[in-house]
C-alpha cells in the first residue's frame, strides 16, 4: 500500500499546470456511445483511475477504446451490448452515466445500482425521472436498473428537483437522440456541463441553454464521432491555489479559468490571499495574515463542494472562528476525524463545521476518506510540524494525476512510497534529526 509523507514548513514557488477536468471526461467518454458513425477523439485527457475506469466500462459495451498521449479514441459503431456491471459501478459512479446514451441508442439499458458510497448515500432518482418522463420504463431489483423503450424516446418537459450534475448530463445525453424536443429545467449550470454540451453540439446534437438554468434539446436522427478538448480541471486548480496560499507562497497556476473559479476565488481574497490573472493562468501572490470566513457549499456557481475539505485545511490556518456549511452531500466531513488527528480542532454541528484559528497542525498518520479529502490532507502536511504520512491513496488516484510530483516540483518535501521504502526513510530522517 503506498503512502503520501510530506515534511512541513516549505513555501511553495514556480508553476504548475492543471490537466484536464476529470468531472467533464468522463461524460465526455459516456456521451461517444452515442456515435454510431465515426470515431471520437479526445484530447487534453489526464491519466486517472477514473478515465482507465470509465474506458473499460466502454470496452465491456462493446466499443472500441484507445488512450495514448492524453487522447482517448473510441469507434462505438458496432452494435452495443446494454449492461454495466457491479464491478466497474462500485469502483466509479460515474459509471451510471452511460445509461443516457445507452438508453437513447439501444432502447435499453441496464446498470448496477450504484450504492451508498463515503460522501453520501447518492440516489439517482432524478435521472430515473427524467428517462422515465421520456418514455422509458424504468425498473429496479436484484441489483440493477433496467430502463427500455418500446420504440425511441420522446423528447419531454422535465423539471429537477435539484440542479443534479449528474442527471443533467445523463438526461442531456438521453434526450439528443428523442423524438421530438426535451425541455429539462432546474439543471446544474457547471463548467463540464457546457463542455459535454459543446461536445454533444459537434457530435450533430442540438442543445441549447448549457450554463443556464434550462436546457433544451431538439432530438436528431443519428449522431457521429467528433473531436474535443477537454476543459481544464478547475479542482485540480483550485487545489493548488489552495496549496500555493497554505505555504504562503507565489504559485502561478497554469490553464486555470478565472470564470471557473470565481466563488473560490472570492472567499480566497476575503481571506487575504492576494492573486493576479495572467494570460496563461492564475497567480497567488501572497497570502499572510490570513482571515477567517463562513463557506456554504452549493451547486455551480455557488461554491463547489469538491473544494470543501481543501478550504477546510486552509481555514485551519486563518485567524478567527469559521464555519463550513456543505449543503449538496449529507456526509462529506468524514475528513474531520482525520485532521484532527493532525490536531485540527473541528466541531461538526449538524450540516456545518466550526474552526478556531489558527491551529498549529501536527503531523500524523492519516487515511483519506475521498478523493478531494486526500488532497486537503497532503495540503495540510505541508504545514504540519513533522511528519504527515497520507493513506488509502486510491482515492487520491481517481482524481489527481501526479499530485506529490508536481507539488515536489514547486518545493515541496513530499516523496510518495511503498510501506518498505517507508521504514527506511523514516529511519533516516530520524537519523537526520539526531545528527
Ligand atoms: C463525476 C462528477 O461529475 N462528479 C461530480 C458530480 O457528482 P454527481 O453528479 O453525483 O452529483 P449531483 O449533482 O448529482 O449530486 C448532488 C446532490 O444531489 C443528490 N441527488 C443527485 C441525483 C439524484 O438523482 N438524486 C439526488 O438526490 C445527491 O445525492 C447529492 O446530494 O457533481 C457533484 C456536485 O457538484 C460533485 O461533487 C462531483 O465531483
Ligand atoms: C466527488 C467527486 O467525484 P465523484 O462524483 O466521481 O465521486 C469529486 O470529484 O470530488
Amino acid at each position: 500500500m503506498d503512502k503520501i509523507i510530506v515534511r512541513g514548513g516549505k513555501r511553495l514557488n514556480g508553476t504548475v499546470k492543471v490537466e484536464g477536468a476529470k468531472n467533464a471526461v468522463l461524460p465526455v467518454i459516456a456521451a461517444t456511445l452515442l456515435a454510431s458513425d465515426g470515431k471520437s477523439v479526445i484530447k487534453s485527457v489526464p491519466t486517472l483511475s477514473d478515465v482507465y475506469t470509465i474506458n473499460e466500462v466502454l470496452r465491456f459495451l462493446n466499443a472500441e477504446v484507445q488512450f495514448k498521449n492524453n487522447e482517448v479514441v473510441v469507434d462505438a459503431s458496432k452494435e452495443l451490448s446494454v449492461e454495466a456491471p457491479f464491478e466497474y459501478v462500485s469502483k466509479m459512479r460515474a459509471s451510471v452515466l452511460v445509461m443516457g446514451s445507452l438508453l437513447a441508442r439501444n432502447g435499453r439499458a441496464r446498470v448496477a445500482l450504484p450504492g451508498g458510497c463515503a460522501i453520501g448515500s447518492r440516489p439517482i432518482d432524478q435521472h430515473l425521472k427524467g428517462f422515465e418522463a421520456m418514455g422509458a420504463k424504468v425498473q429496479v431489483g436484484n441489483g440493477f436498473i433496467e430502463a427500455s423503450v418500446e420504440d425511441r424516446l420522446q423528447g419531454a418537459k422535465i423539471y429537477l428537483d435539484f440542479p443534479s450534475v449528474g442527471a443533467t448530463e445523463n438526461i442531456m445525453m438521453a434526450a439528443t437522440l428523442a423524438k421530438g424536443t426535451t425541455i429539462i429545467e432546474n439543471v446544474a449550470k457547471e463548467p463540464e456541463i457546457v463542455d459535454l454540451a459543446n461536445f454533444l453540439n459537434k457530435m450533430g446534437a442540438k442543445v441549447k441553454g448549457a450554463g443556464t438554468g434550462t436546457l433544451r434539446i431538439e432530438g436528431v436522427d443519428v449522431l457521429f464521432g467528433a473531436e474535443h478538448t477537454i476543459i481544464p480541471d478547475r479542482i485540480e486548480a483550485g487545489t493548488f491555489l489552495v496549496a500555493a496560499a497554505i505555504t504562503g507562497g507565489d504559485v502561478l497556476v497554469q490553464g486555470a479559468v478565472p470564470e471557473h473559479l470565481s466563488s473560490l476565488i472570492a472567499k480566497m481574497e476575503e481571506m487575504g490571499v492576494v492573486f493576479k490573472e495572467e494570460e496563461d493562468g492564475i497567480r497567488v501572490v501572497s497570502a499572510e495574515n490570513l482571515k477567517a470566513v463562513d463557506i456554504k457549499t452549493m451547486p455551480h456557481p455557488g461554491f463547489p463542494t469538491d473544494m470543501q475539505s481543501q478550504m477546510m485545511a486552509l481555514l485551519l490556518r486563518a485567524k478567527g472562528t469559521s464555519m463550513i456549511t456543505e449543503t449538496v452531500f449529507e456526509n462529506r466531513f468524514m475528513h474531520v476525524e482525520e485532521f484532527r488527528r493532525m490536531n485540527g480542532d473541528v466541531k461538526i454541528e449538524g450540516r456545518s463545521v466550526i474552526m478556531n484559528g489558527p491551529i498549529n497542525l501536527q503531523g500524523a498518520e492519516v487515511a483519506a476518506t475521498d478523493l478531494r479529502a486526500a488532497a486537503a490532507l497532503i495540503l495540510s502536511g505541508l504545514v504540519a510540524e513533522g511528519i504527515t504520512r497520507v493513506t488509502e491513496l486510491k482515492h487520491l488516484d481517481r482524481g489527481y494525476v501526479d499530485f506529490h510530483e508536481k507539488l515536489a516540483a514547486l518545493g515541496a518535501d513530499i516523496e510518495r512510497v511503498t510501506e518498505e521504502e517507508e521504514v527506511t526513510l523514516t529511519a533516516a530522517y530520524v537519523a537526520d534529526l539526531n545528527a
